[in-house]
């Protein structure tokens, strides 16, 4: 997507064949280089939560090329959190002990026994896999559950299935966050990546959704993104059709489509309606199943997924003259 929310730091147009030492074959690099310059200069220093997903986390090669991704922009001067789901990884231990799954509205049906399964798998399993893939390329990454200094307050929430509350057992919503600790690692040059397990004001652990609890801490860190990576191209305007993909949605628009969605896609959607409302410029959501898909949309001129933007309010300024909301690749 090669929308500008703002007039600041608009990236230059692709640059015309320039003159190297090693002749044409070090030309496209060159551009591809020079083309991340302006949305280096924009996104340094700034915060960037990336929900990192369980479908875009089974092959070995994209899992290292996430990792490649977060070292990349962590090193490019961008305070990068990671908050990882691990769904598919629950389940299969569930499976493995002859557990049922079931999911009502894109929850898990969270029952206590579940719950020291879902505890155990995402903060013991699953989040010591994505600490060990960034720290093979360095000492950044630090690990910590919802739990930690008590980074999420919980609630738990029910399910809404056609209008009506369905209770899913202990599934939490975020009521509160505390990012002081993640702010410090950040401070410290540290790379967090977050389990979404949280502690409820009644003493009950609570199973977050990780797109939920992603941008809810967006929102407490002042984010200037959210990115989510999924297991499709971004959001289907016609879903199950696979023909259409939305590439850009203000907030009015996607609370009116919240009621067509269906799975996975009503947490997802929902969390970067919650993000945008919040005060993140921009909630993005991006097919993990291509490699680099990070890299691809922060620092190239050529946008994918879905990107969801604030409500274009009607007495605002045209956007060419608004101040920047951040650029958007
Ligand atoms: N409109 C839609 N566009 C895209 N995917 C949709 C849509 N509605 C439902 N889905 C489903 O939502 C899924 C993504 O949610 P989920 O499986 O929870 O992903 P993740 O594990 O990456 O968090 C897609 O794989 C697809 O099956
Ligand atoms: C309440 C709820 O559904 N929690 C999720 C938490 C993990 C998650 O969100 O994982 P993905 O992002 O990989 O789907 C679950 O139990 O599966």
């Amino acid at each position: 997507m090669s929308v500008l929310n703002g007039a600041e730091a608009a990236p230059a147009q692709p640059r015309g064949p320039a003159a190297t030492a090693r002749g044409h074959a070090a030309l496209p690099k060159t551009q591809v280089l020079v083309e991340a310059l302006p949305w280096l200069a924009r996104f340094h220093g700034a915060t960037v939560v990336i929900k990192y997903g369980g479908n875009a986390m089974e092959s070995p090669e994209l899992r290292e090329a996430f990792a490649e991704d977060v070292v990349f922009l962590r090193l490019a001067g961008i305070r990068v959190v990671v908050v990882h789901g691990g769904g598919p990884q629950i389940t299969a231990h569930l499976n493995r002990l002859g557990v049922q799954s079931s999911f009502v509205g894109g929850l898990r049906v969270t029952t206590p026994e579940t719950m020291e399964i879902v505890r155990m798998v995402l903060v013991g399993q699953v989040n010591r896999d994505v600490v060990g893939l960034i720290n093979n390329h360095g000492a950044f990454a630090v690990g910590l559950s919802g739990e930690d200094a008590n980074m999420f307050t919980a609630q738990r929430r029910p399910a809404i299935v056609d209008g009506e509350e369905v209770d899913i057992g202990l599934v939490g919503d975020v009521v509160e966050v505390a990012p002081e600790t993640i702010n410090a690692l950040l401070d410290a040059g540290r790379v967090p990546v977050v389990a979404t397990v949280a502690r409820g004001e009644d003493g009950n652990v609570y199973n977050l959704n990780a797109d939920t609890a992603a941008a809810a801490l967006a929102v407490a860190l002042g984010a200037l993104k959210l990115v989510v990576l999924t297991n499709v191209e971004g959001l289907y305007a016609d879903w199950p059709n696979s023909d259409e993909v939305v590439s850009e949605l203000p907030a009015d628009q996607l609370q009116d489509m919240l009621p067509t969605l269906s799975s996975g896609m009503i947490p997802k959607m929902e969390a970067c309606l919650r993000a945008v409302d919040g005060g993140v410029p921009q909630a993005h959501v991006l097919d993990g199943r291509v490699p680099h898909a990070v890299l691809l949309e922060i620092f190239t001129d050529d946008g994918i997924g879905t990107l969801i933007t604030p409500t274009v309010k009607e007495d605002a300024v045209a956007p060419a003259l608004a101040p920047s909301t951040g650029g958007t690749p």
